[in-house]
């Protein structure tokens, strides 16, 4: 049961020594035949050491392979949704174990630091094509710092960002929308609006799905988890919000799977997943290659890894004024010449100008303040 898929992936073995190769433009599989029979997998999760992944995706002889990782990438931060090669025992029959030997170039990688002045900085997911920003319009109370930082970050990895405001029954988000209506953003809210570039459209009520139905006793509409698996569909999406906000409860009405109990049946065929490690879910109605991976353990996002300057362009309702300002500007409160203040107080950023530009000026500081509170408030 072991057929094997050929490799025909630009292979990153985050081997330097090998990529510094002379030849550089020989396929680097051709310098590791012992590879050259590597089996490609999809990594859903990573556990205490032990990588399970996918194989064999969307055929029938898809199967989930669980392997350790070879020595030579021991120092290689290896996490769900990157893809990677497997030797050894690939036939994901019980209790066997493959080696995961290669990792292949990843197309985004989602990066934090722990706060903004932790130097270390972690890998939380490997090509995403979005990042899912789940808020709730109350309870907990949203922070758009969090919002920032975490656009700052999808900004700087090259993932296209969702807004997603879940709790629309408790509070009227009609605030926070406003609060990103001059910035390209797309909002979805569990009263089933979406806002994209600067308009707020009432999304289509979609029938649910068989297999999406929702529990009667939950309090979301169906019309936003219907809405989310459109723009979810065809796309490697990562999630990504506080503590409370509903993204459990999303990620079940969207897949079925009951993530709090540890059951992954309905999208893995077998397994239970109880860490608290990031897990990539297959969403049922969608097309190939739509996966969702959900990262409970991470609730802030340090920016210390990203470029100021990929900061400043995250905040891209503000490019205009930024053009304006003197070279190498740092748009600080004290800045001279900064364009950003007389723009704001023209009204040229749209209502909610001045409270952006108080956000762009407190990630571009410390930002200890904020993350301190984030911190504080028990996220
Ligand atoms: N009123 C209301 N409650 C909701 C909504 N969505 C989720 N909840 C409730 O909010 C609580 C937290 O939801 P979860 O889905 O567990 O939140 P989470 O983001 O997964 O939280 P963690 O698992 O701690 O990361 C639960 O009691 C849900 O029933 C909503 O749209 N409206
Ligand atoms: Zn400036």
């Amino acid at each position: 049961m072991s057929r094997r898929t050929s490799v025909d992936y630009d292979w990153d073995e985050s081997d330097v020594r090998v990529r510094a190769n002379k030849k550089g433009s020989r396929p680097r599989t051709r310098q590791r035949p012992d590879y050259d029979d590597a089996v490609t997998g999809r990594v859903v999760t990573v556990d205490r050491g032990r990588y399970t992944a996918v194989v064999a995706e969307d055929t029938q002889d898809e199967r989930l392979v669980t392997a350790v990782r070879a020595k030579s990438l021991r120092r290689t931060p290896i996490v769900a949704g990157d893809m990677v090669g497997l030797v050894g025992d690939t036939s994901g029959a019980p209790d066997t174990l493959a080696r995961l030997v290669m990792l292949q170039e990843r197309s985004t990688l989602l990066r934090r630091s722990a706060d903004d002045t932790d130097p270390v900085e972690r890998v939380v997911v490997a090509n995403a094509d979005q990042l899912v920003i789940v808020v709730a319009a109350a309870d907990p109370t949203p922070r758009t710092g969090f919002i920032d930082r975490s656009l700052a970050a999808a900004y700087d990895a090259g993932i296209e960002p969702l807004l997603c405001i879940t709790k629309t029954d408790l509070s009227d988000p009609t605030w926070l929308i406003e609060h990103y209506r001059e910035l390209d953003l797309t909002v979805l809210t569990s009263a089933g609006q979406v806002q994209a570039a600067g308009g707020v459209h009432t999304a289509q009520d979609s029938p649910t799905p068989e297999s999406a139905q929702t529990d009667d006793s939950l309090p979301l509409e169906p019309g936003m988890v219907e809405t989310l698996r459109e723009h979810l569909d065809g796309k490697v999406s990562t999630m990504l919000g506080h503590s409370g906000v509903g993204k459990s409860t999303l990620v079940n009405a969207l897949t079925g799977a009951d993530r709090a109990t540890g059951g992954v049946n309905a999208v893995t065929g077998r397994g239970r997943h109880t860490s608290s490690s990031a897990l990539a879910l297959r969403v049922p109605d969608t097309g190939p290659g739509t996966w969702i991976i959900d990262t409970p353990g991470v609730r802030s996002f340090g920016l210390a890894h990203v470029d100021p300057d990929r900061i400043v362009e995250s905040f891209d309702d503000l490019g205009e004024a930024i053009a304006q300002c003197p070279k190498g500007c740092t748009h600080g409160a004290d800045a001279p010449g900064c364009a950003l203040d007389a723009w704001v107080e023209q009204g040229k950023a749209g209502a909610a100008g001045a409270a952006r530009l108080e956000s762009l000026r407190r990630l571009l500081g410390s930002g200890r303040d904020d993350e301190l509170s984030e911190k504080l408030l028990g996220s």
